[in-house]
């Protein structure tokens, strides 16, 4: 189910089943569900930690068994501060788990709407359950998903799914690419049935993608500008008042999301630097990080009032 890329010789750490303890469940898919739980010698010095455990269903096929397999072997070999850690898996019954690091306050687009300025709050009737987040703690969630996908790039890993309901948010305001591949079936409106294939997120594509299904480190750039947007507008689903075919017709026409109300130029420009029709002329996530490093959200709030 998963898209991770090619095996590798990395063998993944193997859990004994008595090591895993399931606390409780904190999430639902059509392929598995997730659980907060504890696992038991798993860091020196550490009597237990605090693990997210993703379970595949007993009675999938031999097919998936070997996907998970393939995928639990290329996560245990990527290893960075802003990807979520794979510790290993346990494959003693039959079903199969993956045990992760537990991410606390889980994924970014529901952390991002719940955090959202009291003036855009009312409208969705949600009540803020924490502080709103601070613009400058908007970027620090943006360089974070950068440098992420930067070591992504750097390991010639296409994602080919970024954006913020794929981030999973720690303490301190920690941000990690990474998830349980329950997106589809907690947002499923982010995705679209294209004729027969499976669940495409278009509104998170570039043209290629789109039309010639070709997914490469470029076409990431392209998800990585959209998942700014979200980032800035707290969490605003991109394209909100098309459907998704005519969203499609909208890439296909090559219109960019408008530069949210609030959002500084220098962080537009860097969106608009993703969003190039042409692969080749679109940022690399080198030099995006680069931009980002000396930048810090200057403009003051009042100037969207204008
Ligand atoms: C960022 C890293 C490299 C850590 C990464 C990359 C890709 C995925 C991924 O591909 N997730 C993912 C999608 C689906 C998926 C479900 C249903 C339909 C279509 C796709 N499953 N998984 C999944 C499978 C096993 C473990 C965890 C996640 C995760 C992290």
């Amino acid at each position: 189910n998963g898209k991770m890329g090619c095996c590798s010789s990395a063998c993944v750490k193997r859990i004994p089943l008595e090591k895993i303890l399931l606390r409780r469940s904190i999430g639902e898919g059509a392929f598995g569900r997730v659980f907060l739980g504890e696992c038991m010698d798993l860091e020196r010095r550490k009597l237990f930690t605090i693990v997210a455990v993703k379970t595949l269903k007993g009675n999938c096929s031999e097919h998936l068994r070997r996907d998970f397999e393939r995928e639990a072997e290329f996560l245990a070999t990527l290893e960075h501060e802003n990807i979520v850690h794979f510790y290993g898996a346990c494959t003693e019954t039959s079903d199969w788990m993956m045990v992760f690091e537990y991410m606390e306050h889980g994924d970014l687009k529901n952390y991002l709407r719940s955090h959202k300025p009291d003036t855009a709050q009312c409208t969705d009737g949600l009540l803020p359950t924490g502080e709103a987040l601070t613009k400058p703690e908007l970027l620090k969630i943006i360089v974070q998903i950068a440098k992420g996908l930067r070591f992504l790039a750097a390991q010639r890993f296409v994602h080919r799914d970024l954006a913020t309901r794929n981030c999973l948010v720690g303490n301190g305001l920690k941000v990690k690419i990474g998830d349980f591949g329950m997106a589809r079936d907690i947002y499923s409106t982010d995705y679209y049935r294209v004729e027969g294939s499976s669940m495409l997120p278009v509104r998170w594509h570039p043209p290629e993608s789109i039309f010639y299904r070709t997914f490469t480190i470029e076409s990431d750039v392209w998800s990585f500008g959209v998942t700014m947007w979200e980032v800035v507008t707290y969490g605003l689903q991109p394209w909100s008042e098309f459907s998704n075919s005519e969203v499609v017709e909208h890439i296909k026409n090559c219109h960019i999301l408008p530069r949210p109300s609030g959002c500084p130029d220098f962080i537009y420009d860097l969106m608009k630097g993703c969003w190039k029709i042409n692969p080749q002329e679109r940022y690399t996530m080198k030099s995006i990080c680069e931009l980002l490093k000396d930048a810090e959200w200057k403009q003051p709030d009042y100037l969207d009032l204008v």
